[in-house]
């Protein structure tokens, strides 16, 4: 981390944000603020359906048509992009915003070579004349670690493995000099030691070129190796906010804690691995109270009846009541 970085402002900062589906369920997720710094990467993580992926679908105007932003804005450089046009959205997405999906295939473009799609990218967003800007994505191949660049440029997708593919995407998003990546997944769909490799170029992309990232994920390794900040989702709502050492050290939230303690860790016997009992919750079913209430080890009466969003310093927020009273310390996956 280079100095200075910690006192970093803010270069995205999602504020309330409340997405529902309208005339059948408000609230699929309900009034989310956390921000990312920039250079610094904040990590969404939470069991599947928590919210994660319609958050950041959220930010660059990519929901599905049948779910809506009902409140909140999203500051990217000054500006609200919730209320950016369909049109103005699309200079920021690919431009200033390089987006990383889970399925490079689903997003790559099987009809155009793979130069031909980085290339378009820095004409649209930057102008450059066609020679130019396929010299560049030549460059940005090598970058990412494509052998044989001057060939691969004329491949189209489908030529390539899963984690070239996943490299092409990577050039693409970061072809325009972005400032922030959002990346929803980025290696779940590859193979483990494939999935090792993307990250490591991830993570020295985003040393060498200054980025901000939003990384969805569901490994506890993958935020303890790259990220700064953590936002841990559950059932719509944010349990925590915290850094990535509060986390591990010291979670604030015991949905946090149950997540750390269903990981499993080298030397550690078999049967401290533990899972998180039931499911969660969906919006329409959710407890009156506190919403990992059904699923707490720690839960208490009348703990049912509070879920604050309370404030521990240094920008960390807990809606555990009994951690924010002081009365209930958890373990964290490392203490000491
Ligand atoms: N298009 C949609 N229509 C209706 N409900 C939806 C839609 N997309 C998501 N949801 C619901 O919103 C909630 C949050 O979904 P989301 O996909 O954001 O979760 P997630 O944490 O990203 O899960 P995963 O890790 O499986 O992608 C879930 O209950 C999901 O069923």
């Amino acid at each position: 981390m280079t100095p200075g970085h910690d006192t970093a402002r803010p270069l995205l900062s999602v504020e309330g944000l409340t997405i529902d589906l309208p005339g059948v369920q408000p609230g699929l997720v309900e009034d989310v603020t956390f921000q990312v710094r920039e250079g610094h990467c904040t990590a969404l993580i939470g069991e599947s359906g928590c919210g994660k992926t319609l958050t950041s679908m959220s930010i660059l105007g990519l929901l599905p048509a049948s779910v809506r932003v009902s409140a909140g804005s999203v500051w990217f450089d000054g500006v609200d992009l919730l209320t950016r046009t369909p049109r103005q959205l699309r200079r920021v997405r690919g431009g200033p915003v390089g987006m990383i999906f889970q399925e490079p295939m689903s997003s790559l473009n099987p009809t155009m070579t793979v130069g031909d799609q980085i290339a378009e990218a820095r004409r649209l967003h930057l102008g450059e004349r066609r020679k130019t800007a396929l010299a560049r994505a030549r460059e940005l191949l090598e970058r990412v670690g494509i052998p044989n660049a001057a060939r691969r440029i004329g491949a189209y997708p489908h030529e390539m493995s899963g984690g070239m593919q996943q490299r092409v995407m990577i050039a693409a998003a970061i072809a325009c000099e972005p400032r922030l990546i959002i990346a929803d997944e980025p290696t779940t769909a590859l193979d483990v030691t494939i999935q090792a490799e993307i990250l490591a170029l991830l993570r020295d992309l985003q040393r060498d070129l200054d980025l901000a990232v939003l990384l969805v994920t569901h490994d506890l390794g993958v935020v303890a190796d790259f990220c700064d900040d953590v936002v841990v989702m559950y059932a719509g709502h944010i349990a925590e906010r915290t850094t990535v050492d509060g986390l591990f050290y010291d979670p604030a939230h015991p949905y946090s804690s149950a997540l750390l303690a269903a990981v499993p860790q080298v030397g550690q016997a078999r049967s401290r691995l533990t899972v998180i009992p039931g499911r969660v919750p969906s919006a329409g079913g959710l407890p009156a109270g506190c919403r990992f209430e059904p699923r707490c080890a720690h839960a208490q009466s009348p703990c049912g009846e509070r879920q604050p969003d309370v404030s521990l310093g240094d920008g960390r927020r807990t809606r555990c009541g009994r951690v924010a009273s002081g009365e209930l310390t958890l373990q964290g996956a490392l203490r000491g």
